[in-house]
């Protein structure tokens, strides 16, 4: 284990949503699903141009208010800071599919189980790809952040290498999603993981990913990253 996911935080060992661990992620989580129904709300709504044209006003004032904030960009930022907690922690909050603090993450729910990992995940409006459906693109980041924890399991956490997703049926809106998936296999620095995702009971996709433990590790690959967060 290295400095990334070393006396790493756990924030997938129950059902139960992790509570956030500051008042800050609190707050910055209230924020986020404002910003999720915003989302919804602006892809639904046919308000007037006029209506339009004031709400977009709002929300441009709003943006310039937080961007006159001391801001940190990205998770390696957080994690230097010392004040936002461990990386899995930042993790959990800010990733773009998982992060409860992330509009942009659809809500995805993940906890493990032995050798295996169930979620639960609900697409709005936003995620629209076919009509009523979810966006085949955001079934495929579901599934590569879903086996990327269930890979956590296995020891050698590492980075997608390769993800196959088959599309069985088209997976529907505004559903609760239920997501299972097991370590078929653990060995270096490789890990193969297998999983599917149901509505209503029928399996929508199945998915398989192969996680490589990158030879330099995980935190000489975050160090690469810096200069790449638009500060
Ligand atoms: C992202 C941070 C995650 C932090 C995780 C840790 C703690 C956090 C806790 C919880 C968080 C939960 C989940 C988070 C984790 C994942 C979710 C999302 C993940 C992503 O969204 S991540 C973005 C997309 N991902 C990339 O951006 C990867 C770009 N890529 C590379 O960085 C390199 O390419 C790398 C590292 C893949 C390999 O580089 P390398 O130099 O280490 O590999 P090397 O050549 O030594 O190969 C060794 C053996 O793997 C085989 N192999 C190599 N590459 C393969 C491939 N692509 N497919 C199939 N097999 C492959 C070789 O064939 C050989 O096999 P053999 O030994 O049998 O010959």
């Amino acid at each position: 284990m290295d400095e990334l996911t070393a006396g790493l935080f756990n924030p997938f060992a129950s059902e139960e949503v992790a509570p956030p661990n500051s008042s800050h992620w609190e707050a910055k989580r209230r924020l986020a699903e404002a910003v999720r129904q915003l989302n919804d709300l602006l892809v639904s709504t046919v308000a007037s141009d006029a209506e339009l044209a004031q709400a977009s006003a709002q929300v441009e004032a709003l943006n310039r208010t937080l961007a006159d904030t001391p801001r940190l960009h990205g998770t390696l930022a957080y994690l230097k800071s010392g004040e936002h907690g461990h990386y899995g922690e930042i993790n959990h909050e800010l990733n773009a599919v998982g992060g409860q603090s992330n509009p942009l993450a659809p809500g995805l729910n993940m906890w493990l189980d032995g050798n295996r990992a169930y979620g639960t995940v609900r697409c709005g409006l936003a995620y629209e790809g076919p009509p009523g459906f979810v966006h085949g693109g955001f079934v495929a980041a579901i599934f590569d952040q879903f086996l990327g924890m269930a890979q956590v399991a296995g020891g050698q956490p590492g980075m997608t290498g390769t993800l196959t997703v088959r599309y069985l049926r088209p997976t529907p809106l505004n559903t609760e999603l239920k997501l299972s998936a097991q370590l078929s296999r653990a060995e270096d620095r490789k890990t193969l993981v297998s999983g599917e995702l149901r509505a209503g009971g029928e399996i929508t996709a199945t998915a398989e990913g192969l996680f490589v433990r990158p030879s330099r590790g995980m935190a000489a690959m975050a160090e690469m990253a810096v200069g790449n967060s638009g500060q």
